[in-house]
């Protein structure tokens, strides 16, 4: 079993991987996307997305995270898929799922899923270019406005040599509303020979196992689920997959940790809204979180809510 931090732009940055690694029982991040637009970005522009290349790509648990990137143009993909490789990205996956207008209106992300062609195109060009030892991989949605092109751009990519796919279950159009559809993971694993990862509404274990079932696949990325339940690749480990291995007591040292660094790390009118958008996913799992959420209204300093996130609990 293989289980994912999904990439999630403006959520999922190297400060919260730092935080939900820390945590065991992920086995790999994806970064944000690196939006490629036809040139050879400089290698500040990777290590500012993904600082971990600094750090053998890994978080500092020691989680590997790979590179993705977002673009259309094969050659311009290829040589900064190069790049990041040569920069020490363990695998570099193409982002095939965006739904963003602006990304979309630029000819990437998602609306490439209905020329398989160019998609083809994209992938060969660019496994050419990496370095044969670094895997390309893709993740995909099921299409753009209905999932008429989903097992073709599935099949695009494998040929042009993905090595591993992950399918977020849902079209463009679907954007983020529930339900997922997992059967359809089940129908594009069957028609490719490369593993498959499912990926899409998975919120706790029972979310889980349904999943397992329906797409047949073991293999998992996570997102918001574990932004919201970060032990929940932990839970998902544990043999009953019912048992809380983690409590609110835990998190509150990774919590204000996370707060620290995104005060070092980000402009300081944005620190208390970082953390009051993680706490807005975690009030979803710990009762807990609640309280400290809505204190935050109120509790704009900074140092107060370091202080108050490390107060011990009251008896
Ligand atoms: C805030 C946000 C940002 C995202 N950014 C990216 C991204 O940079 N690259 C990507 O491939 N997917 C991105 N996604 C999609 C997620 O990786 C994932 O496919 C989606 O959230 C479904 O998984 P989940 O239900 O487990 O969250 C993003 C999703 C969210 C919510």
């Amino acid at each position: 079993m293989r289980l994912v931090l999904a990439p999630m732009e403006g959520l999922a940055d190297n400060v919260m991987r730092d935080a939900l690694t820390r945590v065991p029982g992920v086995d790999w991040c994806v970064s944000e996307f690196i939006r490629v637009t036809g040139s050879l970005l400089p290698r500040r522009t990777f290590t500012r997305v993904v600082p971990e290349l600094r750090n053998a790509a890994r978080t500092r648990s020691g989680v590997p995270v790979r590179v993705q990137l977002l673009g259309s143009d094969p050659v311009s993909l290829a040589d900064n898929a190069a790049r990041a490789a040569e920069l020490g990205a363990p695998v570099v996956d193409l982002n095939f799922g965006c739904p963003a207008k602006t990304v979309n209106r630029h000819r990437g992300g998602a609306v490439l899923l209905e020329e398989p062609e160019l998609l083809f195109q994209i992938m060969s060009e660019v496994r050419k270019t990496v370095p044969a030892q670094v895997p390309v991989t893709a993740k995909m949605r099921l299409g753009v406005n209905d999932t008429t092109p989903a097992i073709a751009a599935a099949q695009a990519l494998c040929s042009g040599g993905a090595a591993e796919l992950v399918v977020h279950a849902r079209t463009k159009q679907q954007g983020y509303r529930p339900p997922a559809h997992w059967e359809w993971i089940a129908r594009i694993a069957e028609q490719v020979t490369v593993p498959v990862i499912a990926n899409g509404e998975i919120w706790s274990v029972a979310d889980y196992l349904r999943c397992r079932q329906v797409s047949g696949l073991q293999d998992v990325m996570i997102g918001r689920g574990l932004v919201a339940r970060p032990d929940l690749a932990l839970q998902i480990r544990s043999a009953a997959g019912e048992v809380a291995l983690w409590h609110w007591a835990d998190m509150l040292p990774i919590l204000a940790d996370f707060f620290a660094e995104v005060r070092r790390k980000v402009e300081p009118k944005h620190a208390p809204g970082r953390l009051k958008q993680w706490l807005g996913y975690l009030r979803r799992s710990y009762p807990e979180a609640e309280s400290l959420y809505g204190e935050l209204r109120t509790l704009l300093d900074p140092d107060a809510i370091t202080a108050r996130l490390l107060r011990p609990p009251a008896r």
